[in-house]
């Protein structure tokens, strides 16, 4: 099949890591993408890490630092052994792959402290060593009629290093700008019938390995389809689509069958993990859709983003966000005067750290912080309230919930919640909304968070 300019269709497939994680799965992914070649498209495929191995990998590099990683390093190396074995695969295939892992491990032992840099050469592997095993498992079960090629990411995007960028997003939570390039689509289509690539990775201009954020191989598979300006990106994960809520916070969550690009931004930005934010904004230029489907499930239908949507008088979908570590500052008596925030913000700036400022009165402030790129995760908490307890009369750390409301206008989501004839915890910390007004967040306590979820979800979704 191909398109109106007569060049070979191309679909990109996502695949995370709650997908590939099994023979079940890999005999799945064979039928899907068997089902799009019979179709006469091609097929590109971006490949996550296998489950938790990414996490695996961040606490392995944090083990480095004192030399006390080798335990981990083993049960690593054998969960990706069982994996080849599970798929039928020899082993060996990992064998270079687990070898630069131990060199990059070794170099943080050596080095004694752990940079942005090398825990982005640690953390890599998860993709590298996943994608390798899955690449071959491909190539066999689809036959030499097929060719299947493994590729590396690192090789088709390079980061622009914004200038508003630190140095821990510099090499964790990386950019990339890529645009389409036809003659690429059309050197592969004559070469290939599959192409499999790692999500979540791509290189500097130096050629050091970068990360494009965790949850970031969505951001990956919208890099691939913009820049084989595909028919259609295809997101397969552990749920059908995207739901009214988290489907595994909340059994009443239902499938939304279509969403409007602008809806499912505002979902994935307020923590509807099953896909990222970023993805969206590289595919919407091209109008690429997207639809989100259950690797588990292959036959169930899906969500399909595409499309402005129109304004909606009621609340479309539910977000939360959990455990997400809330500085509440009190200014003092000079209350928020240039000079102080200017000093506040300096020190979130010198720790590296991302903030969103939820709320602000004319003494306090209230604001989520942003840990997943510190190299030093949590433990950066406790330097961020010593730092800030120095200019500030008091600082509160807590772990909040986000419940966020999308779909209509704030003023209207505002409406239907003050019609809800049930009681609503005492506890509403505060809300806002954002400029495009078109959705409405709170912020709760973590232990009532679930509930208040339900209670909204009774009320406000039809
Ligand atoms: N509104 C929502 N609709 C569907 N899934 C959601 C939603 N909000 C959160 N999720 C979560 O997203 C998960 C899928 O994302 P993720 O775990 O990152 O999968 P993958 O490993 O495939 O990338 C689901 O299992 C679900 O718990
Ligand atoms: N493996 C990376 C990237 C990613 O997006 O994974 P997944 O597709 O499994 O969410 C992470 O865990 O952050």
């Amino acid at each position: 099949m191909t398109d109106d300019n007569q060049r070979p269709s191309w679909v990109v497939l996502k695949f995370g890591g709650s997908s590939v994680s099994s023979r079940e799965d890999w005999d799945n992914i064979v039928q899907i993408v068997q089902d799009n070649l019979q179709q006469g498209v091609k097929v590109a495929i971006v490949h996550s890490a296998f489950k938790n191995v990414t996490n695996q990998l961040e606490r392995l590099a944090q083990l480095a630092v004192d030399n006390s990683s080798k335990e981990l390093l083993n049960e690593i190396t054998d969960y990706h052994q069982k994996m080849a074995s599970q798929l039928k695969l020899d082993a060996s295939l990992l064998t270079p792959w687990l070898d630069s892992l131990e060199a990059s491990v070794s170099r943080i032992s050596d080095h004694g402290t752990l940079t942005s840099k090398l825990r982005a050469a640690v953390v890599a592997h998860g993709e590298l060593l996943s994608s390798t095993l899955g690449a071959e498992f491909l190539a066999q079960q689809l036959g030499d009629d097929r060719q299947t090629q493994w590729l590396d990411a690192r090789e088709l995007f390079v980061s622009e290093a914004e200038a508003n960028n630190n140095v821990n997003d510099q090499y964790l939570n990386a950019v990339c700008h890529p645009r389409p390039n036809h003659q690429l689509a059309k050197n592969w289509s004559e070469s290939f019938d599959v192409v499999l690539t790692q999500g979540f990775i791509a290189s500097n201009d130096d050629g050091e390995t970068v990360l494009l954020g965790r949850e970031g191989s969505d951001t990956s598979a919208s890099y691939v389809a913009a820049l084989l300006e595909a028919k259609k990106l295809e997101i397969w994960t552990d749920v059908a689509g995207m739901f009214t809520t988290d489907p595994n916070k909340l059994n009443e969550a239902k499938k939304l069958e279509q969403i409007s690009y602008a809806q499912a931004f505002e979902m994935a930005e307020a923590g509807a993990k099953v896909l990222h934010p970023r993805c969206l904004s590289t595919v919407m230029p091209y109008r690429i859709p997207i639809e989100i489907k259950n690797t588990h499930q292959p036959l169930e239908s899906g969500t399909v983003i595409n499309g402005e949507g129109s304004d909606s008088r009621w609340v479309k979908a539910i977000a939360i966000k959990q455990k997400v570590p809330v500085m509440t500052l009190l200014l003092g008596r000079r209350g928020q005067q240039p000079e102080t925030l200017q000093k506040v913000f300096t020190v979130f700036n010198q720790l590296e750290l991302g903030c969103e400022l939820l709320a602000s009165t004319k003494e306090s402030l209230v604001m989520a912080v942003e840990t997943s790129n510190s190299v030093h995760g949590e433990e950066i908490l406790n330097d961020l309230s010593v730092k800030l307890a120095e200019m500030c009369r008091s600082v509160l750390l807590s772990h909040s919930a986000i419940i966020t409301l999308v779909g209509c206008q704030s003023s209207q989501a505002l409406w239907h919640l003050l019609q809800i004839d049930a009681e609503l915890p005492e506890q509403w910390l505060l809300l806002g909304h954002t400029s495009s007004d078109q959705h409405l967040s709170f912020l709760v306590s973590d232990d009532e968070a679930l509930d208040i979820l339900k209670l909204l979800h009774k009320h406000l979704i039809h």
